[in-house]
Order: structure tokens, then C-alpha cells, then sequence
């Protein structure tokens, strides 16, 4: 999760999302993705940024509780409220979406139907980690959030083919070569030390 976040947050640093413009909105959900963001957002911080986070539903288990106090003593903001859409375009270059992953399913349930539905309608770039937050991981959703940007972890998802957004890049540098044989995976070959791939 480390690496991933960690991909995440140098995956954005190299957009032109936040040049010279450093506010981000870091919207985490309840499971691994969230956990994702909340590396993403504290390596942001580390290169200079300025994330916030918004945080409704909290897992109480050690790591996320672990996350959570290291992004609080690096003082980086948690939000009590999420903005309107308004707001977060008057107060932000670029949201984060670490609301779901691949293990998204059903219908959404609130808060994260409406926050999502917020998100439809600001005008910042978005960029989502792992897949688009609602999207089937295979399918994809023409009615759900179509980001700016998308950094795929360990492989990108079958849904990634509807991505139609400006820039993609593949992070997690970290598949052991036995994992890619057994799951008959072609990854990329990663430049030099770079912990994240540009696809697009
Ligand atoms: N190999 C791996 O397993 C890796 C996983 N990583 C991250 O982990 C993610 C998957 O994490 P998880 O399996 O924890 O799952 P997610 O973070 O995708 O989401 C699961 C959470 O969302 C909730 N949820 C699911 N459907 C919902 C709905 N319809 N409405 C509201 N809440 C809903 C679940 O109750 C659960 O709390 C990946 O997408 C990626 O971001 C990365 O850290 C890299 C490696
Ligand atoms: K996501």
C-alpha cells in the first residue's frame, strides 16, 4: 500500500494537473483504496503540496488507524464536511478519487452517492486510483465519474479500456516476477528507478 501510494502521489506530481498549483482534495472510502489515498495524499505533502482529505467512513483496524495519524502529523487537514462543488472549485487544482476499488459493487450506498454525484459535477481534474470510484471493474460505467486521470495499480483492470481521460500511468512497482508468471501478466518495463509507467 505504500508503494502504491507512493505511485499515486508521483503519478500526479508528474501531470500538469499541479504545476504551480499545489491544493489537493483527497476523498477517501472505506477499504484498501482509501488506504491508498491517504499514502497518496501524505507523499503529496512530502513533495510540496497542499492536500486536504475528506474521510467519512473510517475501518476501525490498526492500519487505516495508523494511516490516518501520520497524515494528522504531517498536518494535513481533515475535512469534517465535503464541499459543495463550487467550493472545491474555488479551493482546489486537482481532486483525488480513493473512494473504491476493484472490490466496488451493487448499488452505492450514501455518503459516497453523494459525494460522487459532486464530483460528477465539478469542473478540477480528477484523478482516480486503481479505477474510476463506481465503475465495474470489468464493464466500466458510462453514467459514473470519467476522470482526467487514472493511475492503474499492479495491472490495469479491464474496465481501463473506457478510460477516456488525458493522462494514464501504471504504478506499484512491485510484482514479484514469480506473481507475474502465474497470472501470465505482460507489465511494462518501468525506466530506470521510476516507480510509475506512463500509458497514455
Ligand atoms: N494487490 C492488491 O490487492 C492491491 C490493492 N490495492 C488497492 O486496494 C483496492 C481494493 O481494496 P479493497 O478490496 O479493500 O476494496 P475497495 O477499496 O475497492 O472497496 C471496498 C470497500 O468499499 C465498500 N463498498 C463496496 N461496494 C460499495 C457500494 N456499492 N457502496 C458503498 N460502499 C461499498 C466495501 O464495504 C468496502 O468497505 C484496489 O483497488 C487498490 O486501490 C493497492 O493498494 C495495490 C495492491
Ligand atoms: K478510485
Amino acid at each position: 500500500m505504500e508503494l502504491a501510494g507512493l505511485s499515486c502521489a508521483t503519478a500526479i506530481a508528474k501531470s500538469s494537473f499541479t504545476s504551480g498549483l499545489p491544493t489537493v482534495l483527497v476523498i477517501c472510502g472505506p477499504g484498501n483504496n482509501g488506504g491508498d489515498g491517504l499514502v497518496c495524499a501524505r507523499h503529496l505533502k512530502l513533495f510540496g503540496y497542499e492536500p486536504a482529505i475528506f474521510y467519512p467512513k473510517r475501518p476501525n483496524k490498526t492500519l487505516f488507524e495508523n494511516l490516518t495519524t501520520q497524515c494528522q502529523k504531517m498536518d494535513i487537514p481533515f475535512l469534517s464536511e465535503f464541499p459543495q462543488a463550487e467550493v472545491i472549485d474555488g479551493a482546489y487544482n486537482l481532486a483525488i478519487d480513493a473512494i473504491f476499488g476493484f472490490s466496488f459493487k451493487g448499488a452505492v450506498r450514501e455518503p459516497f452517492g453523494s459525494i460522487l454525484n459532486t464530483l460528477k459535477r465539478i469542473t478540477i481534474p480528477i484523478a482516480s486510483v486503481d479505477i474510476p470510484s463506481g465503475w465495474d471493474v470489468e464493464k466500466g460505467n458510462p453514467e459514473g465519474l470519467q476522470p482526467d486521470m487514472l493511475i492503474s495499480l499492479t495491472a490495469p483492470k479491464q474496465s481501463a479500456v473506457h478510460f477516456s481521460g488525458r493522462y494514464h500511468y501504471l504504478g506499484g512497482r512491485f510484482v514479484p516476477l514469480a506473481l507475474q508468471k502465474k497470472y501470465n501478466l505482460s507489465l511494462p518495463d518501468y525506466p530506470g528507478t521510476e516507480c510509475v509507467h506512463r500509458l497514455l
